[in-house]
């Protein structure tokens, strides 16, 4: 969380809220009536053995490291038929879903009786994006929209003053991983009837759009997509903890007594997961020390918009505070800036892909291979510019796609052995400002090494262009396609940005050749 200088939105994100703005009705459908009866408390023991058995070789699975080089879709399917079992099992434990709705008036009490103003905001459906903000009334960009205490927020530390704490303070994954410790915060309150936060945690959403509920033919609309893997890794990794939490709420003393011990099903799990996921933030701890991660009512319900923060941390009051993005009329949805975050980081951890998205690049994985004779020399040269001789980079949407890491790396894999021993290596290396020359695209080390450069990314950009199993003039009309599926949608809107931030490198390698052919 934090509050940055403002600026003013562009034409387009304006257009775009206005069309966001139109309220529609809050949907009723697919809520199961109050007479459907109330799912069975316990599994017979027959069938709970079965479970911890499925439970059992989940963990084996996902706990197999991937063999080097092995794609994440080869032990997918054998995880996803697992997880489908566990599901099937547990069927018989899942609550009929609550009309979300219905929840949002005992919440906005909840929410007054703690000293929390709503008189500028309503909870309305918007088209798209699910329930958001409106403003009942005009707002001036800047003016204060809410401020909402601590003592309402979820955080880890509210986990560990809760009954979960004595089991936070005995497992090692709890005390290093905040988000797993909040999401199975939330689902223990959501499993004790009487929770302080019950209002909260009744309006938020029944299920989310996170690729965690996606089937694994949705997961081939991102064919050719690097967020491909990163989908199916998150899958991969939820299902392991999953199934190490399920072993440990079962076993574990400190867990004996905890209300989630017996709710603990896969599909709890994804959602809790999915909730922190898609709703978290960052706030300084009460003393300012450090800072924690919390789910903090009522802002977690702005949707997203370009933009800058506007949120920020009042010690004094010890509360958390929204300001306006921009002026909004009465009647117009309000909305926040969630971040620099790429269209994949939004569709793997949000559930959505942000069409104008200022912030939209792709992730290129790069390493110099061992096979390499001068592997040792360019990694002793990255090392110096503490860049590893193996990761990901990020080509980016707009004028400029490469970055300084980048195109440091790039002129790295490509240099000659004799330049990189005169000039970047052991007695003859600069200090680390001359170094900063390789991250500077104003200035070259040699031409030849510049040529190679360039050559290297648009060959590298044209190949991943061909691996995507369909045109961008295609993906443009699934977007638009009425009886396409709201992951059909998102799919395509996040390849057609990849598509064009790639097409655009293209343009811009081909352009620095032709530059250095001329000079
Ligand atoms: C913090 S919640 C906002 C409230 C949420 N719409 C709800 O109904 O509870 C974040 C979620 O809202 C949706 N969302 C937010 N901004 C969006 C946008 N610009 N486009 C599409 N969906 C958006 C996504 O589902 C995202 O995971």
């Amino acid at each position: 969380m934090g509050r940055k200088n403002k600026g003013k939105n562009t034409k387009s994100q304006q257009s775009q809220q206005n069309q966001q703005s139109q309220p529609a009705q809050a949907s009723s459908s697919n809520v199961s009536s109050g007479s459907t009866p109330s799912p069975p408390a316990e599994l017979p023991k027959t069938v709970k053995r079965e479970e911890g058995e499925l439970v059992a070789s989940l963990l084996e699975v996902c706990s197999k490291p991937l063999e080097s080089g092995s794609r994440e879709l080869e032990d997918y399917p054998q995880i996803h038929g697992l997880v489908e079992s566990i599901k099937k099992i547990q069927s018989a434990l899942i609550p009929p879903e609550k009309n979300r709705a219905d929840s949002f008036g005992p919440f906005l009490q909840w929410l007054n009786d703690n000293g929390v103003n709503t008189e500028s905001i309503e909870i309305t459906e918007f088209p798209g994006v699910g329930f958001g903000l409106k403003a009942l009334k005009d707002l001036k960009e800047g003016d204060k929209l809410l401020q909402i205490p601590r003592k309402l927020m979820l955080t880890v530390d509210s986990a560990k003053k809760s009954a979960l704490g004595p089991l936070i303070s005995e497992d090692k994954i709890l005390q290093v991983m905040p988000n797993v410790t909040l999401a199975l915060h939330v689902l223990n309150e959501k499993c004790t009837p009487n929770s302080f936060w019950k209002p909260y945690i009744d309006s938020l959403p029944n299920k989310y759009s996170t690729p965690l509920y996606w089937g694994s033919e949705e997961l081939q609309f991102l064919k050719g997509s690097p967020v491909q893997g990163d989908a199916i890794n998150q899958y991969r990794n939820i299902a392991r903890q999953y199934a190490y939490f399920y072993r440990l709420l079962q076993k574990n003393p400190a867990a004996k007594d905890l209300p989630v011990k017996d709710n603990f099903t896969f599909e709890n799990y994804r959602w809790a997961v999915s909730t922190v996921m898609t709703r978290q933030n960052q706030i300084p701890a009460r003393d300012g020390s450090r800072a924690t991660l919390g789910l903090i009512p009522l802002w977690d319900m702005c949707n997203h918009t370009n933009g800058i923060y506007t949120s920020d941390y009042n010690a004094d009051e010890d509360a958390c505070e929204c300001f306006c993005l921009q002026d909004f009329y009465s009647g117009q949805q309000i909305l926040i800036f969630y971040g620099p975050r790429s269209n994949g980081e939004f569709l793997v951890h949000n559930g959505f892909v942000y069409a104008d998205n200022e912030h939209d690049r792709l992730c290129l994985k790069l390493g110099i291979s061992k096979g390499d004779p001068l592997f040792a020399l360019k990694s002793e040269v990255l090392g110096k510019l503490n860049l590893a001789p193996s990761r990901s980079f990020y080509l980016h949407r707009g004028r400029f796609p490469v970055d300084g890491d980048l195109l440091a790396f790039l002129r790295v894999f490509c240099m000659a052995e004799d330049l990189l021993k005169e000039k970047f290596s052991g007695d003859s290396a600069p200090g680390p400002e001359e170094m900063e020359i390789l991250k500077d695209e104003n200035q070259y080390v040699d031409p030849d090494n510049e040529e190679k450069v360039w050559s290297f990314l648009h060959t590298r950009a044209s190949l991943l262009l061909k691996a995507y199993p369909c045109s961008i003039e295609e993906d443009e009309s699934t977007v638009d396609l009425p009886d396409a599926s709201d992951v059909q949608k998102m799919a395509s809107q996040l390849r057609i940005g990849e598509r064009r931030i790639l097409l655009n490198t293209i343009d811009y390698a081909g352009k620095k050749k032709e530059n250095l052919k001329q000079s």
